[in-house]
């Protein structure tokens, strides 16, 4: 059996983390594991760690480290026998450090994003609450405007995609993004990838994943879309 690909990928709100990690995902059969998504179906669950996570969510906080491990770790137990991608976890160096604990990583995916493009990206993002589709009004946009391509539900803009929340969350998340940051670089395994496009980043990902990833999945083609 192929040894197992385990990664992270990192940025800041708006970088194009869940965009890119359905590519990976798409081309090279990995899981994505969006912590994100885990929050949100806990909440929707109301599980002890979901009620205790809205609250934080709902004043626009970081989830406190313990709830989020809580919640993610046993998560990643069940998928001891697949290759994952994990999107939003760690944010922050006490969840690297768990993580760390809990499993070895191969390489951290980290996309550094220009302000302007993040504001301009998240002032366009509408998403489908039910799944956590994201389209992009200029980007990718949905077929019918304001309407979920597959269950022709309607998309709706959260809140914290206002320019002057991402001023805010985007300070918070420099500070707390640079010691996880640092960690995956003392380890030797930071990739950052700088640019203002997705599609311009893509395809260095897909070198670099082309070269690490088991043969069995090495017959990927680099698609933009699924
Ligand atoms: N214009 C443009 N929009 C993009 C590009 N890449 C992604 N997007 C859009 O930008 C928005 C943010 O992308 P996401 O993939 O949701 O970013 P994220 O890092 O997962 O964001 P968070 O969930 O807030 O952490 C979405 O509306 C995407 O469709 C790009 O290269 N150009
Ligand atoms: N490690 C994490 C992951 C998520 N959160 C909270 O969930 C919200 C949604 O996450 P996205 O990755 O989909 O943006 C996020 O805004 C946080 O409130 C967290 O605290 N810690």
């Amino acid at each position: 059996m192929s040894k197992l690909f385990r990664a992270v990928i990192m940025g800041p709100p708006g970088s194009g983390k869940g965009t890119i990690s359905e590519r990976i995902a798409h081309n090279f059969g990995l899981k994505h594991l969006s912590s994100g998504d885990f929050v949100r179906e806990n909440i929707s669950a109301k599980t002890e760690a979901g009620v205790l996570a809205k609250t934080y969510i709902k004043k626009g906080l970081l989830v406190p480290d313990h709830v989020m491990t809580r919640l993610l770790l046993p998560r990643l137990v069940e998928m001891t026998k697949y290759s994952w991608l994990l999107d939003g976890f760690p944010r922050t160096l006490a969840q690297a450090e768990a993580l760390n604990s809990a499993c070895d990583l191969d390489i951290a995916i980290n996309l550094n994003i220009p302000l302007e493009t993040l504001k301009e990206r998240l002032r366009h993002r509408w998403i489908h609450p039910a799944s956590g589709r994201v389209y992009n009004m200029c980007f990718n946009p949905p077929r019918v405007q304001e309407i979920d391509d597959i269950t022709g539900e309607p998309l709706i803009q959260q809140e914290d995609d206002r320019p002057e929340a991402l001023v805010a969350r985007l300070r918070h998340y420099k500070d707390v993004a640079k010691p996880v940051i640092d960690f995956y670089k003392a380890k030797g395994i930071l990739y950052t990838y700088s640019d203002t496009e997705t599609d311009q980043i893509w395809p260095n990902i897909c070198t670099l994943l082309s070269t690490r990833i088991p043969t069995i999945q090495s017959d990927a083609r680099c698609a933009s879309t699924p």
